[in-house]
């Protein structure tokens, strides 16, 4: 069965603090030829690579991946909520298949996860229920971060597990590229902030808006040049887009995650999901990338990218 991929920024600054309206048609432009991509796939099976950023996945627990047999939506930012429409069967499936590959994955009954997952879903394919999902929860935010040549052996896995399941399987990744949105650092938060990290599930209304306001501003700020948060970096966002259409993933083994920091930001490490989609890819033989829009995108805080690829042998 052929395979399709999809990788995109995600942003849930998206239409609270918008750049110019010329900005938002390319964008919205990018997405339209996406969901025609992914139309014309027309997948059975999303596999889904995401995120999270302290709405789903805490501190009690934080695994380094997790796979969602079951999952629900916290609907932060205005993202729909609820459960996802995810195909149980095809999740214990993958787990198996990863976790007799070598690489120790959670697994979850009950994931909680955030506009991640949500944002991307309802962007691609019009919601959260629209298409059978697996949804895959890389850690990009919370120290440790294991190498990222484990997320290239995850997306490996997962690719082997999909090539067996008879289904059309498009692999998604969401989040990246360069930057830098104030999400809290664990080492370095005060005591209550740390709590939250920690057991944060169930925000009271206020918590959440007061959280959300704080990431709004700061998208304000940086579009002023007037923020404290990592600038973007284009230029490493355009080696990592190379880097992944050249089909040699071995390359970003020797990225180091201070590396990451350091050149693009703390939540670059979200490119992370773009490299399990592709190492996944990858599994069944060359790919081409089909499209590839970038553009820097300061008041939505991301190097904001969206890529498509298909195997060539299809
Ligand atoms: O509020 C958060 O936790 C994260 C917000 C954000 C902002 C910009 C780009 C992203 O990928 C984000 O998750
Ligand atoms: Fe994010």
């Amino acid at each position: 069965m052929p395979v399709a991929l999809c990788t995109m920024s995600h942003s849930p600054l998206m239409g609270r603090n918008d750049p110019a309206q010329t900005v938002i048609d390319d964008v919205d432009t990018a997405f339209e030829n996406a969901r025609t991509f992914i139309a014309h796939f027309a997948p059975d099976l999303v596999v889904m690579f995401a995120p999270d950023h302290y709405n789903g996945v805490y501190y009690d627990l934080m695994p380094p991946f997790c796979i969602g047999a079951a999952a629900q939506s916290v609907g932060d930012y205005g993202t729909e909520a609820g459960p996802l429409d995810v195909d149980r069967d095809a999740a214990y499936t993958v787990a198996r298949e990863v976790l007799s590959s070598g690489v120790d994955v959670a697994f979850s009954e009950r994931m909680h996860v955030d506009h991640g997952f949500a944002q991307a879903l309802q962007l691609l394919v019009g919601s959260i229920t629209a298409v059978p999902t697996v949804p895959i929860f890389i850690n990009s935010v919370a120290e440790p971060l294991g190498p990222v040549s484990r997320v290239r052996l995850l997306g490996e896995a997962v690719g082997r597990a999909a090539a067996n399941l008879d289904k059309r399987v498009l692999f998604v990744g969401s989040g990246g590229l360069s930057h830098d949105p104030p999400v809290p650092q664990f080492a370095t938060a005060p005591a209550e902030v740390k709590e939250k990290l920690i057991d944060g599930r169930n925000p009271t209304e206020a918590e959440r808006n007061a959280r959300e306001k704080r990431v709004i501003d700061a998208g304000r700020d940086f579009a002023a040049g007037v923020a404290t948060i990592a600038p973007l970096n284009p230029q490493w966002d355009r080696t990592l887009l190379d880097v992944l259409a050249s089909g040699y993933l071995e390359q970003v083994d020797s990225w180091t995650n201070e590396s990451f920091v350091e050149q693009a930001g703390h939540s670059s490490h979200e490119v992370r999901t773009w490299i399990a989609a592709y190492a996944a890819m990858s599994v069944a033989g060359k790919y081409r990338v089909t499209s590839t829009f970038y553009r820097e995108i300061p008041e939505w805080i991301a190097g904001f990218g969206i890529t498509t690829a298909v195997s060539i042998d299809e």
